[in-house]
């Protein structure tokens, strides 16, 4: 991949006589995400902490944006690159806005521009800036918290983000608010970003790749998509979750890629958005016992959609 913005090579740590992470490779390119999935002690943590050198590797090259991790100073390289990781930690008795700046100040900027950054991030995370920023964590719910936490991994504008179960410990809600936050906000600042999870749904969510890996090793990485339709191994199509198989493919795909042409019409008591998944479209549907549901925008009927498109693609074909 030309101009991948992260390219591991060969990549292989040891403790003791144990292999945590065995020669693996994959390339990350600029404004993508990927997904590391696997079951626990399967080598993700290591593998994302060798990437900004927390962790030193035992064989194989790191290259960010073309260079190699090795030539820059550890703690150079980290500053570029923010890293979340579950649970760890704001520092408890500095306020919100100290924490969210604590990268910018060791880099020294001034005061002003660390206090716009402070309050631009504030804001992009669905806070009010005046009233959040002086408080202290404990005064925050565990959701918020996580949130402060990436946006502190976010303020000095790294082009990379490492995250290590981000959304972790969280009750689904929430978790599934933050993932959809983190979705609208790397595409507004075209982030590149490597999150470690071991929830498939999460990696579908969030990642336009998935690597899935077991014993150190990377088995099969491929987009959400591919990796439904075509799971090469064993241990791949046990923890894509086949019995699922159907329902997550449909959650791939929005109601506007199927919809057909309708009547104008106000909006009747049961409908769909285009940007509804197919899932939600096919659970409505089995709910009504209906053909077809209309397909609503700003209260007037644009299209329907059709039972029997949706699970044509549930079965097999794309939408
Ligand atoms: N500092 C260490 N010392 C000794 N062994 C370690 C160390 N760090 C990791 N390991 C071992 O390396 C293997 C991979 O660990 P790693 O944390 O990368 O897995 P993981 O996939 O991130 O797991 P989890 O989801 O549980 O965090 C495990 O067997 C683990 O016990």
């Amino acid at each position: 991949m030309k101009g991948a913005m992260i390219r591991v090579e060969a990549l292989t740590r040891r403790f003791g006589d144990a292999v945590a992470v065995d020669a693996i490779g994959f390339e990350v390119a600029r404004g993508e995400v990927l997904a590391l999935v696997g079951t626990s002690g399967c080598g993700k943590s290591t593998t994302l902490r060798m990437i900004n050198r927390l962790i030193e590797p035992d064989k194989g090259r790191v290259e960010i944006a073309g260079r190699d991790a090795r030539e820059m100073a550890p703690d150079a390289l980290r500053r570029g690159i923010g890293y979340v990781i579950q649970g760890v930690g704001l520092f408890p008795h500095w306020t919100v806005a100290r924490n969210i700046s604590t990268v910018p100040r060791l880099l020294g900027w001034d005061r002003s521009r660390i206090a716009a950054r402070v309050d631009e991030l504030l804001e992009l995370f669905g806070f009010d800036p005046a009233e959040a920023g002086p408080k202290y964590p404990a005064a925050l719910s565990g959701g918020q918290q996580q949130r402060i936490g990436v946006a502190r991994a976010m303020a000095a504008e790294p082009e990379i983000l490492l995250m290590d179960e981000p959304f972790g410990a969280l009750d689904p809600v929430t978790r599934a608010r933050l993932q959809d936050e983190f979705t609208a906000i790397r595409r507004r600042s075209g982030l590149t970003a490597i999150i470690v999870t071991h929830d498939m749904d999460e990696a579908f969510r969030l990642a336009d790749r998935i690597a899935v890996m077991d014993a150190g090793r990377i088995l099969q990485i491929d987009t959400p998509e591919r990796l439904l339709r075509g799971p090469r191994e064993g241990f791949v199509r046990q923890f894509v979750g086949l019995d699922d198989r159907a329902l997550r493919i449909l959650s791939l795909h929005r109601v506007r890629e199927l919809a057909r042409p309708a009547p104008d019409a106000p909006a009747p008591a049961q409908w769909v958005a285009p940007d509804d998944t197919l899932r939600e479209a096919a659970s409505r549907l089995i709910w009504e016992g209906g053909e077809a549901l209309a397909v609503v925008e700003a209260d007037r009927v644009t299209g329907e959609i059709r039972a029997e498109d949706i699970w044509r693609v549930g079965t097999r074909g794309a939408a």
